[in-house]
């Protein structure tokens, strides 16, 4: 059987195995699609079944948990955590809060996360959680409520040195306050290394907040100037206005670019002057507010209701942000058209297979999430370094780490793809790279 064959066959029952679950089965063929170029170099991966062992979690929980809003009624969400593999070190992921997760958009994360933590040359293994829980328009109350059931259960599983949690979508600062102050109360352990995002006054690290978004321009930085370029001067959208989005717009700014338009699940704000952050951040982050009352502030901006962003506004290089398969194919033809020339994924899998093809065949220069937006697990990696060692550092040394990880991930991902004849293909150097480390630490613990 040839090795595509193979790959076709562990596909098929991956399917098979994981029905319904069309996330996962997506994330499972763009990396299986990459890898058969290393697997042509070691035969030993075949014979040791990696890819098949990759493919199945190390462990599934999935859990009830109750919860009382402010009148007094009781809800019932579904929590989960899959524990994907621990080959590199303990779990590390984080938890999305989203009336859209279920097991199969858990899993994409998780198998997502492995090889993107592969890639920090952190030792993390890959793990990811969350719940059907709808943060949007719940009282502070009602939100503590909701995290302190789900830790109740969730404590049992995680650890310093077993699995470490952190933000995702609907989960930021103030939530994961709530778990740490329920696992803390639980456990009767000031474990700092538990949880990571934690606030600056109990164990949280400076530039964790900023690291995806940040790490993700320094990416981009990084991708256009191997081709000669550079990002000053450039016209760019990035979609969402979470903590992903809004720090990859103000990095972008400090860098000499111009972000003029960023959006929710409401619709996007267009801002030709390009977004004031200290705008968006009082809207977003202070004001939990949709993103049309940006146009409050900003005279000359623009509100748009629907999901029209990449179709309507040209750009020179986009930034999705926000969530999973929101460029499709007609987008990506609308954003070539439009003088497009790089994009760098700062959401996990925001593209989708067809609309990668439009860019590769136009020649834009792609970016993959678990590449460009690994700076934020990989601060992460850094918050439980100076969690372990009682520690606290700079903003400007923890900004100087976040930069050097991010320009050796990009030097990474460039070098594999040269050494496997792919010159500028990022998909398959972050595949490939991060699929081998995987894959030598999972050699070396014999059959598990
Ligand atoms: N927070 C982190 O450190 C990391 C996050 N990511 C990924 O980045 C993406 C964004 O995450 P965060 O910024 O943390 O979440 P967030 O909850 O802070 O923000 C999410 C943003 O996306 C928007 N959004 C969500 N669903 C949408 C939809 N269907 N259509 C349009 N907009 C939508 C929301 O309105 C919000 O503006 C996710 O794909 C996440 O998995 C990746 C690496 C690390
Ligand atoms: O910081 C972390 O542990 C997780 C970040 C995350 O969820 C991601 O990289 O998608």
């Amino acid at each position: 059987m040839s090795v595509q064959d193979k790959l076709d066959s562990i596909f098929t029952a991956v399917v098979h195995r994981n029905p319904g679950e069309s996330e996962f089965h997506q994330a499972v063929r763009e990396v299986l699609d990459s890898v058969a170029p290393a697997l042509g170099k070691h035969p030993e991966y075949a014979q040791a079944k990696i890819i098949e062992r990759i493919c199945e979690p190390e462990r599934q929980i999935i859990f009830r948990v109750p919860w009382e809003d402010d009148r007094g009624e009781v809800h019932i969400n579904r929590g989960f955590r899959v524990e994907f593999n621990s080959a590199l070190g303990p779990y590390k992921g984080g938890l999305r809060f989203h009336p859209s997760v279920y097991l199969g958009i858990v899993k994409f994360l998780g198998f997502e996360q492995l090889f993107k933590n592969a890639l920090t040359g952190m030792p993390i293994g890959g793990g990811k959680g969350g719940s059907d829980f709808d943060p949007k328009g719940r009282s502070d109350r009602e939100v503590m409520r909701f995290c302190q059931s789900f830790m109740t259960e969730l404590y049992r599983h995680i650890g310093e040195y077993t699995d470490v949690p952190a933000g995702d979508i609907g989960v930021g600062g103030r939530e994961i306050g709530y778990l740490f102050g329920q696992y803390k109360r639980i456990t009767n352990r000031y474990e700092s290394g538990v949880l990571t995002g934690k606030g600056l006054v109990y164990g949280g690290a400076q530039v964790r907040r900023e690291a995806t978004g940040y790490g993700a321009v320094f990416f981009a930085e990084e991708m256009l100037r191997a081709a000669g370029d550079g990002i000053e001067g450039k016209r760019v959208v990035v979609s969402g206005s979470g903590n992903v989005a809004i720090y990859a717009i103000e990095k972008v700014h400090q860098l000499g670019g111009l972000v003029v338009a960023c959006s929710d699940s409401s619709g996007y704000v267009r801002d030709d002057k390009g977004i004031d952050v200290a705008v968006l951040k009082e809207v977003k982050e202070v004001r939990r507010e949709r993103i049309e009352q940006y146009v409050r502030h900003r005279p000359g901006a623009t509100f748009t209701p629907g999901g029209g962003l990449w179709r309507d506004v040209p750009c020179a290089v986009a930034i999705p942000s926000a969530t999973q398969n929101e460029i499709d194919a007609d987008d990506a033809a609308a954003l070539v058209a439009g003088g497009c020339v790089a994009v760098v994924e700062g959401a996990n899998m925001p593209t989708t297979p067809a609309a990668v093809r439009v860019f590769a065949e136009a020649g834009v220069r792609f970016a993959p999430g678990k590449a460009a937006n690994a700076g934020g697990v990989a601060a992460s990696a850094l918050e439980m370094q100076q969690n372990a060692s009682r520690d606290s550092w700079t903003f400007e040394y923890s900004e100087q780490r976040l930069h050097g990880i991010m320009r050796d991930i990009h030097a990474r991902c460039y070098a594999t793809a040269e050494e496997y004849g792919m010159p500028g293909n990022y998909v398959a150097g972050a595949n490939i790279d991060g699929f081998r480390m995987v894959a030598e630490a999972m050699l070396a613990h014999g059959l598990i």
